[in-house]
């Protein structure tokens, strides 16, 4: 059973257009996902995919405009709002994306050690900041005396020493020099590898493919494809999706050509599939209706033209 389960998550936005007419913003649509103890699902997609806010629904975060229908469950039961409530923080931890989630008037070393479930609170903060090479003087500062490299290691700290089953890492490494990420990716393997899962949130193939089982591909607020690791190599041969095939290609160590065109924003999204207007393979048909998730060697696509 995973542990964690989103089933046909869709999230829109209500506001205000000219005068007291209501718009609905679709940013998330039909979205399934799932997390088995052990393993790490990374989340890569362009900016505005909907990354953060599949996070933020599943921690029970979104802003109160927003709308949300399907299902999300952990541990196999249904996540009410009071269940996240609950479980934030403690079974479900965020490393989130912005450093702002820190309390500005709470010393550093403390916000850590108020994250302890059990064990010595103040021992596991100083382990965890030696890990992540953060001086004992540290503990003692407020988050305005941080750098942003700073801050972001206080935030993976936090995450690590909650004994939380699940944690959701939403980009938890840029601004950090390549020792610490290196050593951040390296924890976050390491919690895996001890029964937790990972949902790791990315911009980057690179960090994704070093340490994830699966990677789920988001475009427009959806998922177009979820594959294992190992069918990111040579020319994109073994992926699924025209999308994730053109992302793969698009790296500096393949081919480095761009794809033509741009996501489309929240308030234009097409009919039908949603790359079908940047697609090669698009045809009629694919205008029509938003293709669901496929099985299709030993993973998923949302393409009816994929083999
Ligand atoms: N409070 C909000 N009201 C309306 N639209 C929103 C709100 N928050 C996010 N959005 C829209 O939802 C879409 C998805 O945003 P999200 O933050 O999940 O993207 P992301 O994939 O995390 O991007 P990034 O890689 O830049 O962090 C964007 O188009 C964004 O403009
Ligand atoms: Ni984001």
């Amino acid at each position: 059973m995973p542990i964690l389960d989103v089933e046909n998550l869709s999230v829109s936005f209500k506001q205000y257009a000219t005068g007291l007419k209501q718009v609905h913003h679709q940013v998330i649509s039909n979205l399934s996902i799932s997390l088995e103890a052990g393993e790490i699902l990374a989340v890569v997609g362009a900016s505005g995919s909907g990354k953060s806010l599949l996070a933020h629904a599943i921690l029970g975060i979104l802003p109160s405009n927003a709308r949300t229908s399907g299902t999300i469950k952990y541990a196999g039961e249904i996540l009410t709002s009071k269940r996240q409530k609950a479980l934030r923080g403690k079974e479900i931890a965020i490393v989130p994306q912005s450093v702002n989630f820190l309390d500005p008037l709470m010393r550093v070393g403390k916000q850590v050690r108020t994250s302890v479930k059990s064990g010595d609170a103040a021992a596991l903060q100083r382990e965890v900041f030696g890990r992540f090479h953060l001086k004992k003087e540290v503990e003692t500062m407020y988050p305005f005396q941080l750098s942003g490299g700073m801050a972001r290691r206080v935030l993976l700290s936090t995450a690590m020493v909650s004994g939380a089953k699940v944690i959701i890492a939403d980009e938890p490494t840029p601004g950090l020099d390549p020792v610490v990420i290196k050593e951040a990716l390296n924890n976050i393997r390491e919690f895996a590898d001890n029964g937790c899962a990972v949902l790791f949130i990315t911009h980057d193939i690179e960090s994704a493919l070093k340490i994830a089982d699966k990677i789920a591909v988001f475009y427009a607020g959806t998922t177009v494809e979820i594959a294992p690791v190992e069918n990111f190599k040579g020319q994109g041969e073994a992926l699924r999706h025209p999308y994730t095939k053109a992302l793969w290609r698009a790296l500096p160590q393949n081919d480095f050509i761009p794809i033509p065109g741009s996501q489309p924003h929240p308030t234009e999204l097409p009919t039908g599939c949603l790359f079908a207007p940047r697609c090669p393979l698009a045809t009629s048909e694919c205008q029509e209706v938003l293709p669901d998730m496929r099985f299709l060697r030993n993973g998923m696509v949302r393409c009816i033209h994929a083999n």
